[in-house]
């Protein structure tokens, strides 16, 4: 028998498929409720009130899935998830079309006063002067956040003569030509919309991007909206300008703590406010039950999934195999764009041995991750890894070998950049660990951790010595250290390892030696 535990709210229709299967039992109840049985669940589905974390995974001895029947996944702990073998699947799509709705509904409130209107209207109040509001025709209207949402939304704002401004660092030329949109940069936003609206997802680099000193930068006057979520807006500086006039209302949907209770800025009568009802409409319940319950049931049956999170089509067994690699890839992929410090167009990867039987795309993008981690400022996974290289124009390939180069696995990377290429290879060896093996040209052996220097230099008495030296004066202590040759007198390299982090002028006064080629310094 499967247990499926269905914690929040949804739509039994979407869910029917579910509780008519014979081998599944279906409880629905809150997690809090079941504290003695949350062992016995496969799979867990949510929506945005079930905190999903790292605590409860552990209580969740044998969870396999982890469905959120709906978009953002903020409540859940994706890494712990990942950590426990966990897959996470959303439902995309299915409230989009509801939560633009219900944008258009608060902005339209919002620049009328329909809530605070209604409330006067039936306490026998009939005072048209005190609503005189402000057309949405002819406004520039800012959309933070350019994905499912905040397109469908600029179609209805264009219906309603309005200009749109967006800023989205991942929107494509395409789809922005597509919708008829331009990307322009936050401050653009900032300072020419008359209404802002925000629809990105809430992550370290979209919270509180509407924050005390962006808000600043508006017009005054301007309307801001959350129906994305609590945070993104940062409330205290929300409260600041609500305070003296600068921002005219808003119109908020999400909190930073739901339900918003003793908030500040539930007191503001130009703050227009609804218990997170986005995704509330019967139409978006059914669709995102169906859609969780459908991936659910597919992968309990050991099909693919095509919304996971983290790690797609993974089953526990395989993830348990994969994991060594997972982590070599990463490190890898770090490695290298640590030492190809200029635009890199190509990353290649060749899988040789008993790492080719394994789910490689997954590793694949464990490297790229690591690769890509290393140089943008946006959280990276494994699922956006493949986006994102393509979007910053770095295409990526992978190849299974029959190459026998005496290691029970190898994985290759070669890069290919602005005038430079780089050949990193690198071994798992079970019992024993990660181990680096080849650097361009040059066989090496060591372990990828910590704080690591690289040098190519010429192989001539006295180099090695005079690195020992400037590191011996700057009190700089070596942990472990390999050099590698390929001919006597020819091109060589030295790989360092030490306790602690080197500073740049350490760095550059090696590099500085005549016989020194390049020096990088890698964080692992
Ligand atoms: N109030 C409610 O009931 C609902 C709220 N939501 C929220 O709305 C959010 C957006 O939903 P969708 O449009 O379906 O997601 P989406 O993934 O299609 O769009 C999010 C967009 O944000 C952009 N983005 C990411 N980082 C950014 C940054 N730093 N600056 C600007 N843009 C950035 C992405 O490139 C993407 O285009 C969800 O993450 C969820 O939190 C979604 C549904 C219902
Ligand atoms: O889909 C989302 O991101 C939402 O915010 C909807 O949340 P809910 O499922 O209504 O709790």
């Amino acid at each position: 028998m499967i247990h499926v535990l269905v914690s929040d709210s949804m739509s039994s229709e979407g869910l029917q498929p579910l509780l008519d299967a014979a081998h599944i039992n279906v409880v629905q109840k809150k997690v809090e409720e079941v504290d003695h049985e949350l062992h016995l669940f496969d799979a867990l589905l949510v929506r945005s009130a079930t905190k999903v974390t790292e605590e409860l995974f552990e209580k969740m001895t044998n969870l396999k899935i982890v469905g959120r029947a709906g978009v953002g996944v903020d409540n859940i702990d994706i890494e712990a998830a990942t950590k426990h073998g966990v897959v996470v699947i959303n439902a995309p799509n299915g409230n989009t079309i509801s939560t633009a709705e219900h944008t258009f509904a608060m902005m339209a409130s919002l620049l009328r006063h329909i809530p605070q209107a209604n409330v006067t209207v039936k306490s026998n109040e009939w005072n048209r002067s005190a609503f005189v509001g402000t057309e949405l025709y002819g406004k520039s209207l800012g959309i933070i956040g350019f994905g499912r949402i905040g397109g469908e939304i600029a179609k209805r704002a264009r219906v309603f003569g309005m200009n749109i401004l967006v800023f989205d660092p991942f929107l494509t030329k395409d789809r922005a030509e597509k919708i008829g949109v331009s990307n322009c940069t936050l401050d653009e936003l900032l300072t020419n919309a008359d209404i802002i609206t925000v629809h990105t997802p809430l992550i370290k680099e979209t919270r509180g991007i509407l924050n005390k000193e962006t808000i600043a930068k508006t017009k005054k006057g301007v309307y801001l909206l959350n129906c994305a979520r609590g945070g993104i807006i940062d409330e205290a500086g929300l409260i600041h300008h609500l305070e003296n006039g600068h921002v005219a209302g808003a119109a908020l949907d999400v909190f930073e703590v739901e339900p918003p209770v003793n908030n500040k800025l539930l007191k503001f009568d130009n703050v227009i406010v609804t218990p997170h009802l986005g995704a509330s409409t019967k139409e978006a319940q059914l669709n995102v039950a169906a859609q969780v319950t459908q991936e659910v049931l597919n992968f309990l049956d050991g099909k693919p999934v095509t919304s996971s999170i983290n790690l797609p089509t993974l089953t526990k067994e395989l993830f348990d195999k994969i994991q060594p690699f997972y982590h070599l890839a990463k490190k890898m992929g770090n490695i290298v764009s640590q030492c190809m410090k200029v635009p890199v167009q190509e990353v290649a990867i060749q899988y040789e041995g008993s790492v080719a039987e394994l789910e490689t795309s997954f590793i694949t993008k464990a490297l790229l991750s690591g690769f890509l981690g290393a140089r943008v400022d946006i959280t990276v996974n494994e699922v956006n890894a493949g986006m994102i290289a393509k979007e910053r124009g770095i295409s990526f390939s992978e190849k299974i070998t029959s190459n026998n180069s005496g290691y029970e696995n190898l994985l290759e990377v070669k890069v290919f950049g602005d005038n430079q290429n780089f050949v990193l290879r690198g071994t798992h060896v079970p019992h024993y660990g990660e181990r680096i093996v080849g650097i361009n040209d040059f066989n090496i052996d060591f372990y990828p951790t910590g704080h690591l220097l690289y040098i190519q230099h010429q192989d001539k008495p006295g180099v090695i010595g005079r690195v020992g030296k400037v590191l011996g004066d700057h009190e700089v202590n070596i942990a472990t250290m390999q050099v590698g040759r390929k001919e006597k007198g020819g091109e060589a390299i030295m790989m360092l390892a030490f306790d602690r982090p080197l500073d740049d002028t350490l760095t550059s006064q090696l590099a500085a030696y005549d016989d020194i080629v390049s020096v990088k310094s890698i964080d692992l």
